[in-house]
Order: structure tokens, then C-alpha cells, then sequence
């Protein structure tokens, strides 16, 4: 359906002084999405691409986009994903049903009025155009009034003072409130025990604040507007249950008679986390919205605790509130992996056992900081069990029934489950020499490992007996973010004379490599030109530093709490997945607890243990060297 240069009427409002009509312009788009012709062009390949990304998009069309969807009863797909375009940062696509705790539901899509639009911009007030933004005026920022307009959406990051929350979260907040992600109204809280003011904080947030290349306009009016909805709560340090009252308490001031909807960011040592998320569920839920929860890993330290954690989190929220962030999962390397099974035809026919040799999964850190956040947890707990198993599981995962979080989660669960217990004979442990620790800050408790290679099975129809090696480490030669899918040998291939005696360099294989030198690779065999008939491995490749050299990459916080936000908990972990990844890790966890077992040293720099290589070769796999 075309829409072009076309009169859309608002609906007039009783409260809201309304002009009839709003010029716009909106060109047909590829899935029944309404865009407007200057936000698309012909790139070098003539696909359409959507300039300024969708974050220009959403700030034009908020309310107006609900209105039109509605009016031409166009049906949104469940997930977001499926758009091309950033999908809107509604406060009203994801209905919570009412049940019999109390939980409330959204306001939905249909009571939004056009005028509505989340910026909080009168759009029918005959002065703004859609697709125009009013200054920042001062007039403007004092007409945002908490008392007068209520918040919509409250944020809280619990711990506040952290290094996490300082250097990630709130920056993350902005760059999305910047880019139009939040409501015009949202209202932030910082959260922690020490005894500060709201300038006090504004002054912390302040200084890590930044705006992006493509973010400069207005960024110093916008941090100012950013800052003026930040608020701090002072728990104190007897208990969490009376600051998390006063939290409530100043909530629920701020949202005023609004139907609100409230995000918890936990970002608290793991020791608080019960206490804190208790308190919350007790003390702090929204009484007239949805309330969801972020749980920063690691998800416990082993089956036991995370059982004992998951059960007395459950006791104060429903799963569906509770969103387990791994910020790793949160790069477009990963989305990539399902993107590229399930919306090409080529490589899905392939995608079993018959024709693949091994997956390999890499994640090779060149500086230290792992330590520095694992905590005495170790790269097992802090990495594998979340990152690396949730790779393996969105690769490895029937196709989902649609791209909803909870059909996505239903076959990452299957996968889990069928991952056979990691046996220890499989798995080589490493840490870095010490005299390199005090180069770098981290102390290292002498078992902790800072290196885990290790090959797992999954044991069902589509995987059985193909080698999924994991390579995990910091302080190595080279940062290094990595999915190899290799393809077995040509049967019967008629260029096997030409292509060397070692067959293995001749395989197929697709490599998604991440940040920051992303790429999609699929390394094929050709003819080199000239007489004769000599091969060479190729690589096809997508760089994406060239081809996309104008886009600015999220952060990966961003991109989750975004996904917070919007009620699209795919990337996050449900409780019965995080029970599956630790029951596939328990028995070397347990023999290393057990037997302190000593970890190989490496040298800080290097390539990691050499017992990886070993362990590579006794699975039949080629390294893929660094
Ligand atoms: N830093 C990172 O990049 C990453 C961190 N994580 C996880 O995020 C969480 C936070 O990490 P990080 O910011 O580094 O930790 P920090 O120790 O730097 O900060 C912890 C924060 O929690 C507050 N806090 C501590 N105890 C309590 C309590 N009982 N009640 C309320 N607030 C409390 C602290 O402030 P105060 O003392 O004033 O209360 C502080 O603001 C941890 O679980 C960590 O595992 C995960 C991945 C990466
Ligand atoms: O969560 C973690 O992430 C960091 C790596 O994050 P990056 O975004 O800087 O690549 C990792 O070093 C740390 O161990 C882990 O806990």
C-alpha cells in the first residue's frame, strides 16, 4: 500500500486543542510500515536504506504512528525486529494481563491518542509538523512540569554510585532518552546507600556523559533536560526496606495521577541482590503500570545458589517481569546469528550435522578486566555460562514459531537441555602469569581461571556428534569476538587434486567476527585466474566498516534496556535457562572446587594455554589461529 503526500486527520481530543489536519509525507515501505520518503535512499546497491537510523525516525512519528497503524488496521508483527525501522519506543505495544496477584496491564495502543506521541509534543497544536522537533527553549524546558504532566516511565538504577552504573547505565539511559527511546518524561532515579543529594548525583552522571558523533545537536540541552529528571534516593545503610519506601514515595509524587510504568536496573554486588529485589517487589511496584526488573550476572555462583536466588525472586515477581542482562548479548554479532538463519534461504537447508563439521565459539580479551568484574567468580560463571551458552543455544535453536521472546526462549531451553554435562577431560582452564597481575591492576586468587577452552556435545537430531569448542580468555595476544561454522569436506570433490594436501583449508566456512572489526565472512574455493587450475580460499565479506560506515553502533546496554523497555525479553534469560546452563557446567565447576584444580599458566600477551590446542586436535577441529 502506497501512502503519498496524503492529509491525515488527528482525532480531536476534549482536553487537547487540536488542528484538523497535519501535512505529511509518507512513502510505501517494504512490510506495511509507514515512512517518510526523506528518510529513505538508494544505497550503492540500491536497497533502501533509512537514514539517521531509526532514532529520526521514532522522534517524528511516535503517537502518529500508532494513529495511522490503527486507522488503516495494519497488524504490527509481535516483535519489533521485523520492522525496518527502529519499532517505537511505545509505553503501550506490550499488554500485561491483569491476573490474580495484581499484576496491571499496559495502557494499549488504541487509547493513545496521535497527540499522545511519547515526546510529549502537542502534534495537533497546528504549529508542529510531524517530523519536526521544537527547539529546546527555555520556555520548554520549564513547561516540563512533573506536577502538571506526570511521569509515564520510571527508571531506577539501583546502585547508582557503581562503576557499572556510571560508566554504562546512565550513559545508556541517555544516549536512548537522546535519541527519543524514552518518553519526554521519563523520570530517573539513582539508588544506593551513601548520602547524597540529586545535585550530588547529576554531578556523577554528568561526568561520564557523552553524545555520540551522530548525537550532537542540542546535546548540551538535551544532558541539561536529561539531568533535570534525575533524581537521588538515599537507601542508607540499615536497611533497603525504608529507602525503598521513600523511592516508592518520590515515584509516585513524580508520575502523579499518570498511569506509570517503572524499570529496576539492579546493578548491585550479588550479595544485595536478594535484599534489594525483595524490597522492590515488596515496597516499590507500580501500582498502575508494569514493573520489570534487570538482574546483572553472574545468575549465582552455582546450581544451588542460583536455584535458592532464582526461587526467592520468583517469590516477589512473575518471570515475565524479570529481564537477566549479559551486555555481551546485546552486540550485533548476535543478533546476526538468528538475522542470518532465518531470513536467508541458503544457510538454514545446511544447518545440521550433515553438513556441518564443527562450531566454534571465541572470545579472546587482550586486556584484563574480567577479574575485575568476575570478582572470584572466574571466566566459567562470569562468561561461559551466560554468553557462551546463549550463543551456542541461538545458533544451535530450532526454528522459533515466530520471533516473540517467549517462543525464542522455548527452543534456547531445548538446546540447553540437550547440551550434554561439560565433561572435565574436556575442558582446559588457564590463567596468566602472576608477575603480569600487578601490570594490570587485577589480583588473582591463584585457582580463579582466566582462560576456559572446552568442547561441548549437543545430543539431538540436528547436532548429534558435532564438536562445539569454546575458546574464552583475557589477557591474550589479540581481542577477538568469533562464531566459526566449518562445513564438512566436498564428498566425492573433483577438485581435490588442486586444492592441497591439507583438505581442511579447503572447507566451507561462515565466520561472524564482532567489534570492532565486525564482519560476516563465508570463505569459499575459486579459481585463480590464469592457465591452469589453481584454488584459492577466498573470503566473501561483508565489512561492516565499510558498508554501514555512517551508522553509529549502539552501546550494548542501550540496545538491552531498549529491549527492556519495549517487552522483548529474547536476549535475556529465563529462570529455566539459567538452570540449564548451570547443570551443563556443574560437574567442572564442582571438580574445581573440589580439587583446586591449578589452572595452566600462560604468559600475559600470549596465545593461552597450550593444552588447547591439544584439546582442539583430539575433537578434530582446525584452530582457527589468532
Ligand atoms: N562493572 C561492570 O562492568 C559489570 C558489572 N556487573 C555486575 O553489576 C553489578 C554492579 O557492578 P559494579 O557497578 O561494578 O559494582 P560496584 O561495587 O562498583 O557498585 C555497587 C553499587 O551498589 C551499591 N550497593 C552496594 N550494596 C548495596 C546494598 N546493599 N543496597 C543498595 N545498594 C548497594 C553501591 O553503593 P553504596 O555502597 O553507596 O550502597 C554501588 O553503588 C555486580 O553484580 C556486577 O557483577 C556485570 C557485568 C559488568
Ligand atoms: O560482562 C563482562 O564484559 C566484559 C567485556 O565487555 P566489553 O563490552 O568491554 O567487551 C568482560 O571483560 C567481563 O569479564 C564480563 O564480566
Amino acid at each position: 500500500m502506497s501512502l503519498a503526500n496524503c492529509l491525515l486527520p488527528f482525532s480531536q481530543s476534549g482536553t487537547t486543542p487540536s488542528s484538523s489536519t497535519c501535512s505529511c509525507h509518507l512513502a510505501a515501505s517494504f512490510s506495511n510500515f509507514p515512512v517518510s520518503s526523506r528518510d529513505l535512499s538508494a544505497s550503492r546497491n540500491e536497497s533502501l536504506v533509512l537514514n539517521g537510523g531509526g532514532s529520526n525516525l521514532c522522534r517524528k512519528f511516535c503517537g502518529l504512528k500508532l494513529w495511522i497503524l490503527k486507522s488503516l488496521n495494519l497488524k504490527q508483527g509481535s516483535h519489533r525486529k521485523h520492522q525496518p525501522v527502529n519499532e517505537l519506543k511505545t509505553r503501550s505495544e506490550h499488554t500485561f494481563l491483569s491476573d490474580e496477584r495484581g499484576f496491571t496491564e499496559e495502557t494499549k495502543a488504541a487509547d493513545l491518542r496521535p497527540e499522545e506521541n511519547i515526546l510529549g509534543i502537542d502534534l495537533s497544536d497546528g504549529y508542529h509538523k510531524v517530523g519536526d522537533l521544537p527547539p529546546l527553549s527555555k520556555q520548554v524546558l520549564e513547561g516540563i512540569s512533573d506536577v502538571q504532566r506526570g511521569a509515564s516511565l520510571c527508571i531506577a538504577v539501583v546502585g547508582a554510585t557503581g562503576e557499572l552504573a556510571r560508566m554504562k547505565i546512565f550513559p545508556a539511559l541517555f544516549a536512548l532518552y537522546y535519541s527519543g527511546y524514552l518518553p519526554e518524561d521519563v523520570a530517573i532515579f539513582g539508588f544506593s546507600r551513601k548520602n547524597l543529594t540529586d545535585e550530588d548525583l547529576r554531578s556523577i552522571i554528568a561526568s561520564t556523559l557523552t553524545c555520540r558523533v551522530d548525537h550532537q545537536e542540542n546535546c548540551g540541552d538535551k544532558i541539561a533536560v536529561f539531568l533535570s529528571r534525575t533524581y537521588y534516593i538515599n537507601g542508607g545503610y540499615n536497611n533497603n526496606r525504608e529507602g525503598m519506601s521513600r523511592l516508592a514515595e518520590r515515584m509516585k509524587q513524580i508520575e502523579g495521577e499518570s498511569k506509570a510504568n517503572r524499570i529496576f536496573y539492579l546493578s548491585v554486588p550479588q550479595e544485595a541482590l536478594v535484599d534489594v529485589a525483595c524490597t522492590i517487589g515488596d515496597k516499590a511496584q507500580a501500582p498502575r503500570g508494569w514493573t520489570r526488573i534487570i538482574v546483572e550476572k553472574p545468575f549465582g555462583f552455582n546450581s544451588h545458589s542460583s536455584h535458592l536466588l532464582t526461587k526467592s525472586i520468583l517469590s516477589k515477581f512473575e518471570e515475565r517481569q524479570i529481564y537477566r542482562i549479559d551486555h555481551m548479548l546485546g552486540r550485533n554479532l548476535i543478533e546476526n546469528l538468528t538475522v542470518l538463519r532465518f531470513s536467508n534461504l541458503v544457510f538454514e537447508p545446511v544447518w545440521n550435522r550433515t553438513y556441518i563439521r564443527n562450531v566454534q565459539v571465541i572470545v579472546s580479551e587482550s586486556i584484563a578486566q574480567t577479574e575485575k568484574y568476575s570478582d572470584g567468580y572466574g571466566i566459567i560463571r562470569d562468561i561461559v555460562h551466560s554468553h557462551i551458552l546463549q550463543t551456542i543455544a541461538l545458533l544451535a535453536m530450532e526454528p522459533p514459531i515466530s520471533l516473540d521472546g517467549e517462543d525464542i526462549r522455548n527452543e534456547k531451553v531445548k538446546v540447553l537441555r540437550s547440551i550434554r554435562k561439560l565433561d572435565p577431560r574436556d575442558v582446559i582452564l588457564g590463567q596468566y602469569k602472576s608477575s603480569s597481575q600487578e601490570k594490570n591492576g587485577v589480583v588473582l586468587n591463584g585457582v580463579d581461571p582466566t582462560y576456559c577452552a572446552a568442547a561441548l556435545y549437543i545430543d539431538n537430531a540436528r547436532w548429534d556428534g558435532v564438536p562445539f569448542l569454546v575458546r574464552v580468555g583475557t589477557g591474550l595476544i589479540k581481542h577477538r569476538v568469533e562464531i566459526r561454522v566449518q562445513f564438512r569436506h566436498v564428498p566425492g570433490n573433483l577438485y581435490r587434486e588442486n586444492i592441497g594436501i591439507n583438505i581442511d583449508l579447503g572447507t566451507n566456512e561462515l565466520i561472524l567476527r564482532g567489534e570492532p572489526d565486525e564482519a560476516i565472512l563465508v570463505k569459499v574455493n575459486n579459481k585463480v585466474p590464469g592457465l591452469g587450475l589453481q584454488l584459492d580460499a577466498s573470503e566473501l565479506n561483508l565489512l561492516y566498516k565499510d558498508r554501514y560506515s555512517t551508522h553509529e553502533v549502539p552501546d550494548s546496554y542501550e540496545h538491552l534496556i531498549h529491549d527492556v523497555i519495549d517487552g522483548d525479553n529474547h536476549l535475556f534469560m529465563r529462570s529455566d535457562e539459567v538452570a540449564a546452563a548451570w547443570n551443563i557446567l556443574s560437574p567442572v565447576l564442582e571438580e574445581i572446587d573440589k580439587h583446586h584444580t591449578a589452572p595452566e599458566l600462560y604468559e600475559f600477551g600470549g596465545r593461552g594455554p597450550v593444552g588447547a590446542y591439544y584439546l582442539w586436535a583430539k575433537h578434530g577441529v582446525p584452530w582457527a589461529d589468532d
